[in-house]
């Protein structure tokens, strides 16, 4: 297998707010939205060079880590990452560009977007806690990011449209849409651990859970004069919903190791282990038929 395309850059919105408001309790103390995030899709530049096809084997990553009990004092460590996680998205892939200085409008956002693929932006939660302040995510997640090789265009997921949450407060005109719709797109995210045959399914959720939809986010990443070329990849953020059955990475389900989460086929896991295989599928089911995304698997490889 191969990548769908050659991505010259890759973008990384946070658009569920489920997702959000967890991540903030558990990092931040705090149940709550950053005070921006009603008002715009935020979003951090990622890394193009590591996003990988779906088969690809993801190392264990080394890097720099704080004790998480530590009493502030203790030095931090070097290691391998012991706390490794998935984060189950969807990412569109640009079509048609625009120039340096050119903006997207709302209006039109839809016809510069191609297709979506499943994408897994694996993230280590040590190394990820202690380097993001205060400029965000940068060696916690560009080791690895894995896509699925088939994109759906939009076209093949017309039939699955559906409305977008209510947004309120209203957003400022340039990201306000005159029909504003979404997709419906039932997710699961599997783990078989190394030498296991069968998978357990750990999280099921749907795409059409999040705030911000595909048209906003490429507008807001255009409405400064950023430029976007054919090929580029802009992710959703991942994709929680409001059970906990529905919480898309590990960190939310098990609280950042405070508990466990028990495997179908035997086995807990508070993050992934050497030899876990995580699969990632998306199908969207019609009458009699099922529009699929395939998979979008890789398994975690001992760090080196
Ligand atoms: O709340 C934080 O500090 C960071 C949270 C993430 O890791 C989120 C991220 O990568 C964006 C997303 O997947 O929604
Ligand atoms: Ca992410
Ligand atoms: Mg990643």
């Amino acid at each position: 297998m191969e990548l769908p395309a050659s991505i010259g850059d890759y973008t990384d919105f946070f658009c569920s707010e489920h997702h959000t408001k967890n991540c903030s309790k558990i990092f931040r103390g705090e149940y709550a939205l950053p005070p921006n995030w009603l008002h715009l899709p935020v979003a951090y530049h990622g890394r193009a060079s590591s996003v990988v096809v779906s088969g690809t084997g993801i190392r264990r990553p080394m890097g720099q880590s704080f004790p998480p009990t530590s009493d502030g004092k203790t030095p931090p460590y070097f290691g391998p990452s012991r706390r490794l996680d998935y984060e189950l998205e969807m990412a569109f892939f640009v079509g048609p560009g625009i120039e340096l200085g050119e903006r997207i409008t709302i209006d039109n956002a839809i016809d510069h977007i191609f297709g979506l693929v499943l994408m897994n932006d694996w993230s280590a939660r040590d190394i990820q806690f202690w380097e993001s302040q205060p400029l965000g995510p940068f060696l916690g997640k560009n080791f690895g990011t894995s896509i699925s090789p088939w994109i759906l265009t939009l076209e093949a997921l017309e039939p699955f449209k559906c409305e977008a949450p209510n947004q309120e407060p209203p957003c400022l005109p340039y990201l306000t849409e005159t029909s504003r719709f979404t997709y419906d797109i039932p997710l699961e995210v599997a783990i078989r651990p190394a030498g296991e045959e069968k998978q357990s399914v750990v999280c099921r959720t749907n795409f059409k859970y999040l705030y911000w939809t595909i048209a906003q986010q490429l507008t807001h990443h255009t409405v400064n004069g950023c430029n976007v070329r054919t090929g580029d990849l802009l992710a959703s953020g991942t994709i929680s919903g409001p059970d906990k059955e529905s919480w898309a990475c590990l960190l939310e389900q098990t609280s950042n190791a405070q508990h466990d989460i028990v495997l179908e086929h035997g086995g807990i896991r508070k993050y992934l282990e050497d030899g876990d295989d995580v699969i990632f599928s998306g199908c969207c089911k019609g009458d009699g038929y099922c529009v699929g995304f395939g998979t979008c698997s890789g398994t975690v490889l001992p760090a080196s």
